[in-house]
């Protein structure tokens, strides 16, 4: 140390016995010592031979405590050695900054702590050639700033760990992981049901209700574990130290369990499911960043297997994701290469036994892989939002096509969720109808139970101005889902579609027919065509004609035929006029 403050240039300086110094202005300074005491700040002078000059009450306050009592004529030196005992930066790093002070005639400036106070100095140079230095007592400053630090690490709704906490730990267990040969897993969660929740009782009830999910999670950790809120529902846990994947695995089934238990937020009964991804460092990956996309491919996979489960990551899960996102990037650029088609499958009128229309369904014709089938790139589509600009072209191909058809053939096109919630359907389907001229009763509009499932209001809306045009409603897939009874009472379909399931039960199963006389049934009484889809034989046919449905479509009468095709179909098959 003593090297070093020979830098300084004050050690020769402070032996010069006080008696033989002259420091110009000291006695001035030393007189103006009580004016000097208004200033709020610590303020001492150090005279150009090394010895302290002057300082103020401030100065002595703070300086207290110190093993040195600051008084005039004290060595600078002894000064700067008991104050760097207890500097913030390395005492090496003060030094060197003192003596670049020193040699450049400039300023410096160096923290002291001292039982829990955090002294900030400053050195300038004085005319006079000796230094002035300014304490500061910046305690209080700091801790609001470390206060602020640990605020930004928090999520304030949960006091959680958020996202930057989460990752400067991720980032210190796998270090540590490397050194001790550790595993630690990530297993994200997501809440399953959340967002109904939200949007039906409002953000104070979903706030409150994040709030008891974070307690839960919290409560079936060990302490050395984190768990943090990542965003709006999704929440995640770094388990550490982990010996056996057992132990993982039994806490994924916990938070499914545990989260999908029953809450009661302020008189509500609320239950809420979760689903959670897990990756494990260092055999999923040792970066933060790969073990939270693993992760995430994990959760991906337990939503598709749907929900409220939990899978771990496996390698396959990257090959079949970088599929889905090649499909993906195909798919946007699909409609503008004109790869989509639409074929069309004829419908039967039963009672006359004459066509009355044809269902438009997509094909995609890919330039590699051939035809895909509408199952395997509507989902994908609909996640995605694409089906959105996929349905308009199905809706104007199909009113341009049925436009060459006989005027009594009607065509029906499928509609999806995301297309309802896309605001644009109903302005889609005017400007379709009107450019190809096809009349609004020629077009019908087939939903399955999904569209009814969400946002029922403006669905039902959405329906009631379809009909208000002209085009006609269908009920798809009729039986399928959880509640096609209800949704027949919330709106007045054209007619009701019976799935093709309960027609193949017709000859498969002992009692078949009465779930097709039930429907059939119901949609005479409520004044709906039925149609019975998926007949494939004269056996089938036969019993739906006696059960009272009004309509069959299926491969017995055709399969979906290429557009071109359908014109040359309709006249072997007996066209209407
Ligand atoms: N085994 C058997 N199958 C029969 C028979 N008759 C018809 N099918 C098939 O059953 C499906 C009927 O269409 P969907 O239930 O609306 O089911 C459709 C529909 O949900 C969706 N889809 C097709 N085109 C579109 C579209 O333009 N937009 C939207 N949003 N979805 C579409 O894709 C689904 C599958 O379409 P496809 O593969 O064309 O499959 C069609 C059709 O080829 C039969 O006798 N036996």
């Amino acid at each position: 140390m003593s090297a070093d403050l020979h830098h300084l240039g004050t050690a020769r300086l402070m032996k010069m016995p006080p008696a033989t110094r002259t420091d110009p202005g000291a006695a001035s300074l030393l007189t103006q010592r009580h004016d000097l005491d208004v200033i709020r700040h610590g303020l001492l002078t150090i005279g150009a031979s090394g010895y302290v000059v002057a300082f103020n009450a401030p100065a002595e306050r703070l300086l207290a405590g110190l093993d040195v009592a600051l008084a005039v004529d004290l060595p600078a030196i002894r000064l700067v050695r008991s104050l760097c005992a207890r500097t913030v930066q390395p005492r090496r790093e003060v030094f060197r900054s003192l003596r670049q002070a020193l040699d450049r005639r400039a300023s410096a400036a160096f923290e002291v702590t001292r039982q829990d106070r955090t002294l900030h100095i400053e050195l300038h140079r004085s005319d006079a050639g000796g230094w002035v230095a300014t304490l500061e007592d910046v305690s209080a400053r700091k801790a609001s700033e470390a206060r602020a630090d640990a605020m930004a690490r928090l999520d304030p709704l949960t006091s959680l760990p958020n996202r930057l906490l989460l990752r400067e730990r991720l980032d210190e267990a796998l270090a540590r992981l490397q050194r001790t040969g550790e595993a630690c897993a990530l297993l994200l969660i997501d809440l399953d049901r959340f967002k109904p929740v939200n949007d039906t009782l409002g953000h104070p009830i979903g706030d409150a209700l994040l709030a008891k999910v974070a307690d839960r999670l919290r409560s079936t950790v060990r302490p050395t574990d984190t768990v943090a809120r990542i965003g709006g529902d999704e929440f995640v846990i770094l388990q550490t130290g982990i010996r056996e994947a057992a132990h993982t695995q039994a806490l994924a089934r916990r938070l499914v369990d545990l989260i999908g238990r029953t809450y009661m937020v302020e008189g509500h009964l609320l239950t809420i499911g979760a689903s959670v991804g897990v990756a494990f460092a260092p055999a999923d990956g040792t970066s933060a960043d790969k073990l939270l996309k693993n992760a995430d491919l994990a959760l991906y996979r337990a939503k598709l297997d749907g929900r409220g489960t939990y899978r771990f990551f496996e390698p396959e899960m990257d090959a079949r994701m970088q599929a889905r996102r090649r499909l993906e990037l195909d798919m946007r650029q699909a409609l503008a290469r004109r790869e989509f088609q639409l074929h069309y499958q004829p419908q039967l009128q039963l009672d006359e036994d004459r066509l009355i229309g044809c269902e438009a369904l997509i094909r995609w014709k890919h330039p590699e892989r051939g035809m895909i089938s509408p199952l395997d790139f509507i989902p994908l589509a609909e996640e995605i939002g694409l089906i959105v600009p996929i349905g308009e072209w199905v809706v104007r191909q199909a009113c341009r096509d049925a436009m060459t058809w006989p005027a009594g053939m009607s065509v029906a096109v499928n509609v999806s969720p995301a297309q309802f919630k896309s605001d644009r359907l109903v302005e889609t389907i005017i400007s379709a109808l009107a450019s190809s001229g096809l009349a609004a009763r020629r077009l019908e509009v087939e939903i399955t139970e999904g569209v009814l499932l969400e946002e029922s209001e403006k669905t039902l809306q959405t329906l009631h101005r379809l009909r208000e045009l002209g085009v006609r409603v269908s009920m798809d897939d009729f039986g399928t889902g959880y509640s096609s009874l209800s949704y027949l009472r919330s709106f007045p379909f054209d007619k009701i579609k019976i799935d093709r399931s309960f027609v193949k039960d017709l000859t498969g199963k002992p009692d078949g027919d009465a779930i097709i006389r039930a429907i059939a049934g119901l949609g005479k009484s409520l004044g709906m065509t039925t149609v019975a889809e998926g007949v494939e034989t004269p056996e089938q046919m036969q019993r739906i004609r006696d059960e009272g449905c009004t309509d069959v479509q299926g491969y017995l009468i055709s399969r979906p035929i290429p557009a071109d095709d359908v014109l040359a179909f309709l006249k072997t098959y007996g066209s209407p006029t």
